[in-house]
């Protein structure tokens, strides 16, 4: 399986091919700095040509008959697991992500593809009569089914380039839509593998496409392209609030930034509140938008708190994807210069750092901050780093007034061995998801993954994302 370690690769029909002529998007890998590949940058008229294809590839593949799409999406899935070990390598190169959850991820989306090919054939429309209606008779019969949008846009991060594609690409296949894939460009190489392992399944090439390209200089052509039916897209609010200003009169989804917030009450089991926290923030460098971004504990245990993650975080691996560090480098110069300097502001505006500052280059060691303050920009802003602000607080409604005064409303977590209350404190929280007892996470990808405010629009999970990328149709017998 080409990396496109070498030259400018294409993928198109025929398979892997050099870049023929046009542009090209350099890919650069994270650890090194250096350039690990180049793809092409699709020009509008490349655009054109391959939305033509797609629509042309709809005709057919929304008549094929669900079992037949079934078994090419389990055929695709099953690729995936057998190309494990080489799209993890990838991941690895082009993200940072360490070996055992590049793994995961791949794992994961074979999973979901399976998953998702079985729940899009029990995905049942319903019968209405007319009768139940006032002063009106059984002679009327609705017959209310779900049928395809058309052309899907894909768009997924760089922080899963895997699974976050396949959890749009797989319940559009299924819901007999046709996808335009968009990579990020930190990822695209890997985007580009599993649409060629799409192809090896069996799935025709004209009803998946990958187009390459920088969001920034082909985005607004996609997402305002005219023969686009639906756009699926995960990044950050700002890129969303963007897309959706120029996508008009077409259906969003979207998933955007977070600032989880993990609240801890007194009567917390400590051990269990600090593994998750640890484990929520640090994971992938903090570099997931549902990473615990900031701990709420009230003051009785906060010191007890602070200490127990600090000293776990200080035994977190550091460095390499290969050796499987927790932290690894972050994706870029950029983004590391933006965490750093957010911890130095906080820090000169009187947060304690509980863990040492050390950066070498992109690579951030993990940070814990103690005595963040409403003041601060950490306390409110998604660094999208391994910094974890910890913000003292009196009782439970505070910290439910602090959750949800930020602009996100992605997840919150809360820590008590109260069920009820949490249960009410939960009623409270303004967000798409509420962990008891546990850290913020995405998964199990059947749950629904929603998000309130700017992080997000929709609900996606198997089936909420059969649902969300097919309409409804009703065909009305008069007997
Ligand atoms: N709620 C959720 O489920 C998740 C949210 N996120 C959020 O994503 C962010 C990090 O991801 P990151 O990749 O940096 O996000 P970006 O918003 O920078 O990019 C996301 C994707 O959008 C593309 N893009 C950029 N500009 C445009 C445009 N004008 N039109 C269309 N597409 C465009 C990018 O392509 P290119 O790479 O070529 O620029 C990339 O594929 C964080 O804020 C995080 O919280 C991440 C994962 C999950
Ligand atoms: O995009 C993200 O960051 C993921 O959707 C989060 O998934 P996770 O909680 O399983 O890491």
């Amino acid at each position: 399986m080409p990396n496109g370690a070498d030259d400018c690769v294409q993928l198109g029909p025929q398979g892997w091919t050099s870049c023929q002529s046009g542009e090209h998007v350099a890919v650069y890998g994270p650890v090194h700095g250096q350039i690990i590949g180049k793809v092409h940058a699709f020009s509008r008229e490349e655009v054109d040509q391959a939305i033509g294809r797609l629509q042309e590839g709809f005709q057919s593949w929304k008549r094929m008959l669900l079992t037949e799409r079934a078994q090419l999406l389990h055929q695709w899935a099953d690729k995936l697991e057998a190309n494990r070990a080489e799209l993890a390598e990838l991941l690895m190169l082009e993200i940072a992500k360490n070996h055992r959850d590049s793994l995961d991820e791949v794992q994961r989306s074979a999973d979901f593809i399976h998953y998702t090919a079985e729940e899009g054939l029990r995905l049942a429309g319903e019968t209405l009569f007319g009768d139940a209606f006032p002063g009106q008779t059984r002679q009327k019969v609705s017959i209310v089914g779900r049928v395809p949008l058309g052309v899907v846009l894909a768009i997924p991060p760089f922080n899963y380039p895997i699974n976050l594609a396949v959890t749009k690409i797989a319940p559009a296949l299924m819901g007999g839509n046709v996808v335009v894939l968009k990579p990020p460009t930190q990822g695209a190489i890997a985007g580009l593998n599993i649409t060629r392992l799409a192809y090896e399944a069996g799935i025709p090439d004209n009803v998946i496409i990958a187009i390459t390209g920088s969001g920034r200089v082909i985005g607004d052509y996609l997402i305002s392209h005219p023969r686009v039916n639906m756009i699926n897209f995960t990044g950050s609010t700002q890129t969303g609030q963007h897309i959706a200003s120029k996508a008009i009169m077409v259906p969003l989804l979207l998933e955007l930034g977070g600032k989880d917030a993990a609240i801890v009450l007194a009567d917390a089991n400590i051990e269990r509140a600090r593994d998750n926290i640890v484990s929520g923030a640090f994971s992938y460098s903090g570099q997931r938008c549902t990473a615990v971004k900031r701990v709420l504990v009230v003051e009785e245990i906060a010191d007890q708190l602070a200490t127990a993650v600090a000293q776990k975080v200080m035994t977190l691996s550091v460095g390499a994807p290969e050796a499987d560090s927790v932290v690894t480098p972050l994706i870029s110069n950029e983004a590391a210069d933006f965490v750093w300097d957010m911890i130095h502001e906080a820090v000169a505006q009187g947060a304690v750092a509980l863990t040492p500052l050390r950066r070498e280059g992109n690579l951030i060691y993990p940070v814990v901050l103690d005595f963040v303050t409403r003041d601060m920009r950490v306390a409110w802003e998604e660094p999208f780093g391994p910094v974890l602000p910890i913000i003292r607080i009196h009782d439970a409604e505070e910290g439910v007034e602090l959750a949800n005064a930020s602009e996100y409303g992605l997840q919150g977590a809360i820590f008590t061995q109260d069920v009820s209350q949490a249960f009410l404190l939960a009623e409270e929280l303004d967000v798409g998801t509420v962990q008891i007892n546990g850290k913020t996470s995405r998964g199990p990808d059947h749950f629904p993954f929603v998000g309130t405010k700017a992080s997000g629009m929709g609900a996606q999970g198997v089936r909420y994302s059969l649902l969300a990328m097919t309409r409804l149709k009703s065909t009305v017998l008069n007997l």
